[in-house]
């Protein structure tokens, strides 16, 4: 059946979908109309529609046709910033028991992708309250564990790092090779927060907002041309057993979708738009090596892949929050974005049977059941305040631990050292 649906879901139905590993999800939220669009009426119909009784399907007219898209859940533009990330969560919270986890935001400039991650000062989005519920679970007493959580924001811009959190964010930062023969990345220079409050929290993202917003003139066009990326890491150490975890946690918004064609992109804007579609396509490429278990995964085909190596790799947890935009003069670029929502999830298909796909199995997720489907290109087109810094050896929170999964918690050897490091 048609219709805006009931915000709502079968309790516990996704919590066995995040559970998941070494699999992609694909999330749909469609943005509301704004008052200055419904003002305007000849763009405020909305071509798309929801289903009631599904809430993983969504519907768009479009030239007198009717397409449906099947992803694993669409949020419909009523639905809260609470409501999307407490579906969300629990992937966010794995990451204590030592998960890579990536969280994407992808869509056309102005489609919700910085709504979603990083919200608006009154209502935050999933960056914020995913720092916060991390920074609350690992504080909560359970007796043995020690959790240090540290917070790196980096930009990449035309395919440039930059340091959101450094006291010279245009710097640019070069992703190297560990010298000591353990075939790590690293990124020398990635400043590195120890957060031991949650004054800290809001100091880190005020912070990156301010060094992202000074060096350029227009902050909302520069961060459309950009992706951003906070990126947390949670390390635990158990006093008793001496067992210590790892885990990250990658929150990208990632730079508007649009194709080159429409944007008409001359000069330094075609080469931006080139910057955007070269990562964008090796985002692509490299979920279609993994899925499909290629012999080479091209992650070092742009920064983005290489800098979230690890966390694409193996065992880890990937989202992606596909944005769309309701109007009817966005709906070729909502098309484009809901075929390549669609064609990752076609590529997650192939690691677990459909049959399988809606219950927690995880010799499922490993095992592809075809070898490979193709992905194509997805479409393109002030001084800082003060902060509680870490040192290179990095400060541990005092008297934090959490009783752990054990069954799922994994033993690491080394705990990151102000240095983020990536497994190569
Ligand atoms: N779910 C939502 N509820 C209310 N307002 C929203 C929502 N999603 C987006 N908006 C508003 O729509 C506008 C565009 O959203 P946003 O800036 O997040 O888009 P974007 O995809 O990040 O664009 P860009 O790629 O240019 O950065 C903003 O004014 C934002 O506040």
């Amino acid at each position: 059946m048609i219709g805006t649906t009931e915000y709502g879901m079968e309790p516990g139905k996704f919590r066995r979908l995040v559970g998941l590993k070494g699999n992609i999800r694909v999330f749909c939220r469609v943005r509301p109309v704004s008052q200055e669009e419904q003002d305007s009426a000849a763009d405020a119909k909305t071509m798309l529609s929801f289903d009631s009784d599904d809430d993983a399907v969504l519907y768009l007219a479009n030239k007198g046709k009717m397409m449906t898209f099947e992803l694993d859940k669409v949020f419909p533009p009523q639905a809260t910033q609470q409501e999307v990330f407490q579906e969300v969560q629990s992937l966010v919270t794995s990451c204590i028991d030592g998960f890579n986890v990536c969280i994407f935001a992808y869509g056309q400039t102005g489609s919700g992708k910085t709504y979603t991650m990083e919200g608006v000062p009154d209502n935050p989005g999933i960056n914020q309250r995913a720092l916060r519920l991390l920074f609350s679970e690992v504080t909560e007493k359970a007796p043995d564990w020690d959790y240090k959580i540290s917070v790196s924001m980096v930009e990449i811009y035309n395919e440039t790092l930059r340091n959101l959190l450094g006291e010279n964010p245009s710097d640019k930062l070069d992703i190297k090779m560990n010298p000591d023969g353990s075939g790590q990345l690293y990124v020398p220079g990635l400043t590195e927060f120890t957060v031991q409050s949650p004054e800290d929290i809001n100091r880190v993202f005020e912070l990156g907002h301010m060094n992202r917003a000074t060096a350029c003139t227009n902050l909302n066009e520069h961060s459309s041309r950009s992706h951003a990326l906070l990126i947390i890491t949670v390390s635990g150490f158990n006093s008793a057993t001496g067992n210590r975890t790892q885990g990250k946690l990658n929150l990208v918004d990632l730079a508007g979708s649009e194709r080159i064609g429409k944007s008409g992109a001359e000069g330094s804007r075609l080469r931006e738009a080139q910057c955007i579609n070269k990562s964008l396509s090796a985002l692509g490429d490299v979920i279609n090596a993994l899925r499909g278990k290629h012999s080479h995964v091209p992650f070092r085909n742009s920064r983005l892949t290489y800098l979230l190596q690890d966390s694409l790799n193996g065992d880890s947890k990937t989202l992606m929050m596909v944005q769309v935009s309701p109007l009817p003069s966005n709906m070729s670029e909502s098309v484009c974005s809901l075929k390549f929502a669609q064609r990752v999830r076609s590529v997650e298909l192939s690691a677990s049977s459909s049959s399988s796909r809606r219950h927690e199995n995880s010799s499922t997720s490993s095992s592809p059941t075809h070898d490979s489907i193709e992905l194509d290109s997805p479409p393109v087109t002030p001084a800082p305040l003060p902060l509680s810094r870490a040192s290179s050896a990095g400060s541990t929170l005092s008297s934090t631990s959490r009783t752990p999964s054990s069954s799922r918690r994994r033993s690491q050897s080394q705990l990151s050292t102000g240095r983020l490091k990536l497994t190569a």
